[in-house]
């Protein structure tokens, strides 16, 4: 199992399919599949349950990935610190991007309920996080200035060794 983590817009899910085609691995979107069991996009299911309730899904989902895959987390994976039993059960790939390439990547996203507010509670967010994604990390992955198939082929590479 290898487990993509970081924060929102930092390519976990971009990454997961290219990844998941060099391996030949089948790839799991976390979002992806937690949208279909409830039936609605996750901004709908923040506007109309709150965050809490997302985060016990998130939960839930990450406890029943038996299956060796990519696995793309949301970027809030670490925001419970019991999630990361399941992740340890994996090699977890820390995908870090800085605040100026999350904010160049994310400029125009209207679909992530949490990129929202001004500037400042959003770097809060992304400062607080940090160390977390640090802890879980087997593998660290710097992403700014590089391209799908290089963040790829060091994934590759780092696992390898
Ligand atoms: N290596 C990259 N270089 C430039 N843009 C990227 C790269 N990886 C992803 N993106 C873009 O950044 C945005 C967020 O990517 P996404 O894979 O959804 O991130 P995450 O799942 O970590 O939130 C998307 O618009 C995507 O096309
Ligand atoms: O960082 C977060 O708390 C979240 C990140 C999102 O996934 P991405 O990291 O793929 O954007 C999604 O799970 C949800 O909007 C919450
Ligand atoms: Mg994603």
């Amino acid at each position: 199992m290898i487990f993509l983590v970081g924060f929102m817009g930092s390519g976990k899910s971009t990454v997961a399919k290219e990844l998941g085609k060099q391996l030949a691995m089948p790839v799991i979107e976390m979002d992806e599949a937690i949208e279909e069991e409830e039936g609605m996009t996750i901004k709908t299911l923040f506007e109309k349950f709150g965050e809490s309730y997302f985060r016990e899904k998130e939960t839930t989902f990450l406890k029943t990935i038996k299956a060796d895959s990519v696995v793309s987390t949301g970027g809030g994976i670490v925001e419970r610190e019991e999630n990361e039993i399941p992740l340890s059960t994996g090699k977890v790939v820390y995908l870090q991007a800085s605040w100026e390439t999350i904010v160049e990547r994310l400029q125009q996203d209207t679909t992530r309920p949490l990129w929202n507010g001004d500037d400042e509670q959003k770097k809060k967010r992304f400062e607080n996080r940090q160390g977390k994604y640090e802890r879980v990390a087997d593998e660290t992955v710097v992403v700014d200035g590089k391209d799908s198939d290089q963040i790829v082929s060091e994934i590759i590479h780092r696992l390898k060794g």
